[in-house]
């Protein structure tokens, strides 16, 4: 397998394009993020944020271009090697949160470390710990409230220590106090685990919390904006 590290860029694309037959979600698209940057995406509804998300996580494939993440030219791996990608590289945090809903908190996490090495409850009741859950090991997601839900999520998907974590719409039906809540910790653990952060909203507010933000339109960047954090 080729591993192309490109300076201190963790991402980067070069005319990356993703099509559904005649529909084009992504025209050609060319993105650098830093690694250890926290980078926003932003863009009406149909401007190809999701499919971007699932690209750099390689939960799809690019119909064409050059899309490079922690160095693994994603275009050239096997399903093996992009299944191994997933497990070692990221961590995805989505809207809904697609825990199991018999397994309890400490459970749940420690799905993640089978699929990845080993499961070790002492690992995974420090990760929900260290998301405020130290005390909610026990509870099954019904017996949470939705922030609490998405906390198990975060706790879930940096269990592995990804370098890059990903985060779709995750605030999206979290009222304000709790998407607070969930952005004060994503700060928090951005500054301590140094991950590189991306996450997709149509939130102002969660825009905030982020370095910096690209505004997508038709499947391509059509604003990159620098920001000092608002939080
Ligand atoms: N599997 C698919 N098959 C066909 N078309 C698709 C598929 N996935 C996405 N698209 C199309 O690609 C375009 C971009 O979709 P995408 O989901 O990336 O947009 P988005 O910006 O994330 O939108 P939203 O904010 O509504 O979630 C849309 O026109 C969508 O209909």
């Amino acid at each position: 397998m080729t591993s192309v590290k490109t300076e201190s860029s963790i991402i980067k694309t070069v005319g990356l394009t993703r099509s559904y037959g005649e529909i084009c979600a992504l025209a050609p698209l060319d993105l650098q993020v830093t690694e250890g940057e926290w980078l926003t995406i932003m863009g009406h509804s149909g401007s190809g944020k999701s499919t971007l998300l699932n690209l750099l996580g390689g939960l799809d494939r690019p119909t064409a271009g050059t899309l490079l993440v922690d160095g693994e030219n994603l275009l050239s791996l096997s399903e093996d090697q992009l299944a191994r990608f997933r497990r070692e590289s990221v961590g995805i945090i989505f809207q809904q949160h697609h825990l199991i809903p018999y397994l309890t908190s400490l459970e749940n996490v420690m799905m993640a470390q089978y699929f990845h090495s080993i499961p070790d409850a002492v690992e995974a009741s420090l990760a929900l710990e260290k998301v405020g859950l130290g005390k909610r090991l026990a509870n099954r997601p019904r017996e949470l409230s939705g922030g609490e839900q998405q906390r198990v999520c975060i706790a879930r998907a940096i269990i592995n220590n990804p370098k890059l974590l990903l985060g779709d719409e995750l605030t999206g039906n979290l009222d304000h106090k709790s998407t607070h809540l969930v952005m004060e910790l994503l700060k928090e653990l951005h500054e301590t685990e140094r991950f590189t952060l991306v996450l997709v909203t149509h939130n102002q507010e969660v825009a905030g919390w982020g370095q910096r933000t690209i505004f997508m339109d038709d499947g391509t960047v059509v604003k990159d904006v620098r920001q000092g954090r608002s939080n």
